[in-house]
């Protein structure tokens, strides 16, 4: 596993996150449900517990965009890069956004949304790429297969390096 330069981490234990937007592919509760699974991968193994925002601002601030949306890194289309996610840090630090151009999905086909924000929120977690192609954490996107476990050990010690593991393990 890999870290950011100086190491980022969040400095509490309770985050909160906010969908500022939806993407038309799928319904808001399949949003909803992708999103909270993807951030319980990570808190399942470590102290950290994320709560729900409606509005205001929230430590990871989570969008749906296309091209050039207001940050420096415009997306590229369908294909290519599929989402980019912040390191731990205020304004930008955490947010994660997904490109509007895939075509988000909650199965095997298309780009499943669970999967790739799993990923994005190790980054807004603080951890970077995995040199193992079988870490969630690797750089490239691999077919969905529900039946594997999402998060392979060299996520889980990356995670736990940064903030431990979980009190109930
Ligand atoms: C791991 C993801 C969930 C998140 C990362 C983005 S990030 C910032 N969060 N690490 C991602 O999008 N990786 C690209 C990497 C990539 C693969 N190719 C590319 C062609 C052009 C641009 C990027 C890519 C080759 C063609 C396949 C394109 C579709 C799949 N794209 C990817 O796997
Ligand atoms: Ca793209
Ligand atoms: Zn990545």
């Amino acid at each position: 596993f890999s870290t950011f330069a100086g190491e980022p981490k969040w400095t509490k234990q309770v985050l909160t996150y906010r969908i500022v937007n939806y993407t038309p592919d799928l319904r808001p509760a399949d949003v909803n449900a992708a999103i909270k699974k993807a951030l319980r991968v990570w808190s399942s193994v470590t102290p950290l517990r994320f709560i729900k925002k409606d509005r205001g601002n929230a430590d990871i601030m989570i969008s749906f965009a296309a091209r050039g949306h207001n940050d420096f890194i415009p997306f590229d289309g369908p294909g290519g890069s599929l989402a980019h996610a912040y390191a731990p840090g205020k304004d930008f630090g955490g947010d994660a956004h997904f490109d509007e151009d895939e075509t988000w999905t909650k199965s095997t086909e298309g780009t499943n949304l669970f999967y790739v924000a799993a990923h994005e929120f190790g980054h807004s977690l603080g951890l970077s790429h995995s040199k193992d192609p079988n870490a969630l954490m690797y750089p490239v996107y691999r077919k969905f297969d529900p039946s594997v476990l999402l998060l392979h050990q060299d996520d889980i010690a990356g995670i736990q390096y940064l903030y431990g593991s979980s009190p109930n393990t």
